[in-house]
């Protein structure tokens, strides 16, 4: 399995982000990429490249255009007003209030176009949420050119990352922009599998009215865990897109068992919707020794999940998303590929 790889990603290294009330150091930082990175080396994988460009247009294809050349200018405008310090909105758009004019203060377009404090933009967030956006394209390239697997080890992860908006340490929708454009070259349909602990709000508001990409995601309930405000099992999906989104939410403490049941369902209605190629939101943070989630994978569980997609027999590009237990990720990851290539 080709690993695409950029060491651009390190040039997203936030400062701190806000959780639990208190500006704390990031946990989507660096070191996870070189864990990961390190691992799938030293196991064998496979060859590991980096990421061929693609220019702006297959971000333009999910991203709203005004979204893009914020993210493009945000840092320098920041730094013009408030100095080199990480950018980080101070307010949003609550119930009652309205989105109608974009603020012409930087202030006020960070809180326009993001969801949380948790996710800073820093001088290089956008270099590095585009090379993490170049790796999952050109996995995507890699399953049009024949291969059955390949896994984009992305980093700023983007599943949280909606048409234009950024949150949860998400800025580009890896995962969106891959599967659209396998639909832009050749594929009729196309399935996102999110197994991240976290529901993959960015990549349901996507494809939301759309029946050509499934969207399935198996994640902690919303109504006890962030993102907090999607990932119901009643939300399914709207106009051509009805009954294309299944969402599948699970209790904390989630284990292995309870877990593979939901991924059996997954499964089933993958197979049903008979898609030309699976795109794996791979998030490691259901991982029971994750510092900020509340499932009880353990590290073998990876390889039974990696077996359990290999069954679905698709074409599949695997894309990073979470995963915060630093030392385990490495392993973690590694074992998702391994169970799958053994297959
Ligand atoms: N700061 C709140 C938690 C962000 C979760 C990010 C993540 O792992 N999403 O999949
Ligand atoms: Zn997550």
């Amino acid at each position: 399995m080709i690993i695409i790889h950029s060491e651009e990603h390190r040039l997203q290294s936030g400062r701190s982000e806000l959780n639990d009330g208190q500006l704390v150091p990031c946990y989507e930082k660096p070191e996870r990429a070189d864990i990961i990175r390190d691992r799938l080396a030293a196991i064998g994988v496979g060859p590991m490249v980096t990421p061929d460009p693609h220019g702006l247009e297959p971000l333009a294809r999910v991203h709203d255009a005004g979204y893009l050349s914020f993210l493009q200018s945000a840092w320098d405008e920041w730094l013009v007003e408030h100095g080199d310090w990480d950018a980080l909105p101070l307010n949003w758009v609550a119930p009652g209030m309205h989105r109608r004019v974009v603020p012409r203060s930087i202030d006020g377009r960070l809180g326009y176009y993001s969801f949380d404090a948790g996710t800073p933009i820093t001088a290089g967030t956008w270099r590095a949420a585009t090379a993490a956006a170049n790796s999952a394209l050109t996995g995507a390239d890699r399953l049009r050119a024949g291969d059955r697997s390949a896994f984009a080890l992305c980093r700023p992860p983007g599943h949280h990352a909606g048409r234009a908006y950024y949150g949860g340490y998400c800025f580009l929708n890896n995962a969106a922009i891959a599967a659209q454009s396998l639909r832009d070259n050749g594929a009729a349909r196309v399935a996102v599998l999110d197994v991240d602990y976290h529901h993959g709000n960015g990549t349901q508001e996507i494809f939301w009215e759309r029946g050509d990409v499934l969207f399935v995601s198996l994640h902690a309930d919303p109504i006890d865990e962030f993102p907090y405000f999607s990932g119901h099992a009643d939300e399914t999906g709207a106009g051509a897109g009805a009954g294309a989104t299944l969402n599948l939410p699970l209790p904390w403490g989630t284990d292995w068992a309870a877990y593979a049941e939901a991924l059996a369902v997954a499964a089933r209605r993958i197979g049903d919707f008979a898609p030309d190629a699976l795109v794996v939101s791979l998030g490691a943070d259901t991982y029971g020794g994750d510092p900020i989630s509340r499932f009880r994978l353990l590290s073998e569980d990876f390889l039974r999940m990696g077996a359990a997609l290999a069954a679905m027999n698709l074409p599949t590009l695997f894309v990073m998303e979470g995963g915060y237990a630093v030392a385990d990720l490495g392993v973690n990851v590694g074992n998702v590929l391994t169970g799958f290539e053994g297959a």
